[in-house]
C-alpha cells in the first residue's frame, strides 16, 4: 500500500546533475522531504524539502525506533526499471557530519546494493540484495571508508522505491 501510495502521490522529479563537467539527467526519479530547516546540497543541487506527509511521518517514527536515532529528512529514489541506477558515491556531504547514521528502506523490486572499500581500505567488496521491506543501516565510519552504488541490471525488474532517512544540519 505504501509503495502504491508513494509511487502515485509523490511529486517525482528527474534532476540534472553535473558529471565530469557535463549536465546530464539522473537515471532515476527523486523527491526530498524534511523539516523546513533541513536544506541539503546534493551533487551541486540545493534541495528545499517538501513538508512531511502523514504516511512519511509515520514511517519516520518507525524507522527512528528501529535505528535508535533521530532523522529530520528523507531522500526518496524511484528506480523505474533495471535501467535506472545510482553510481558509486559516499553520502559525505558536510551537512551530514562526519559519521552519519543513514537508514535506507527498500520497497518493491529486489535490487543489488554494492559496497566497495575506498582506496587504501583493506576490505572485500560486498553485494547485498535489498528486498522489499528491508532496512539497511549505514553508520560510524561507513561513508568514510566505503563507496556504495545501485547498478543497472539487465534482468527484467519492476519499480523499486528507496527511502534514505538522514539527519542534516544545514548550518554544518
Ligand atoms: O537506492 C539505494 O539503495 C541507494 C540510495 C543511495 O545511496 C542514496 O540515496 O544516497
Ligand atoms: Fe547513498
Amino acid at each position: 500500500a505504501l509503495l502504491a501510495h508513494l509511487t502515485c502521490d509523490v511529486p517525482w522529479q528527474q534532476q540534472p546533475i553535473r558529471l565530469f563537467g557535463k549536465q546530464v539527467m539522473q537515471p532515476r526519479l527523486t523527491a526530498w522531504y524534511g523539516d523546513p530547516a533541513a536544506t541539503y546540497q546534493y551533487s551541486g543541487l540545493r534541495l528545499e524539502p517538501l513538508p512531511w506527509t502523514a504516511p512519511l511521518l509515520q514511517l519516520r517514527r518507525r524507522v527512528e525506533a528501529a535505528a535508535g536515532t533521530r532523522f529530520n529528512s528523507v531522500l526518496l529514489n524511484l528506480y523505474r526499471s533495471g535501467q535506472d541506477s545510482m553510481g558509486y558515491h559516499a553520502d559525505d556531504e558536510p551537512e551530514l557530519g562526519s559519521a552519519p547514521v543513514i537508514a535506507s528502506l527498500t520497497l518493491g523490486a529486489t535490487r543489488t546494493f554494492r559496497l566497495k572499500p575506498r582506496p587504501g581500505v583493506a576490505a572485500e567488496a560486498l553485494s547485498l540484495p535489498l528486498t522489499s521491506g528491508s532496512l539497511l543501516l549505514m553508520r560510524g565510519p561507513t561513508q568514510q571508508n566505503w563507496l556504495h552504488a545501485l547498478p543497472k541490471t539487465a534482468r527484467p525488474v519492476g519499480p523499486r522505491l528507496n527511502l534514505t532517512f538522514r539527519l542534516v544540519d544545514s548550518a554544518r
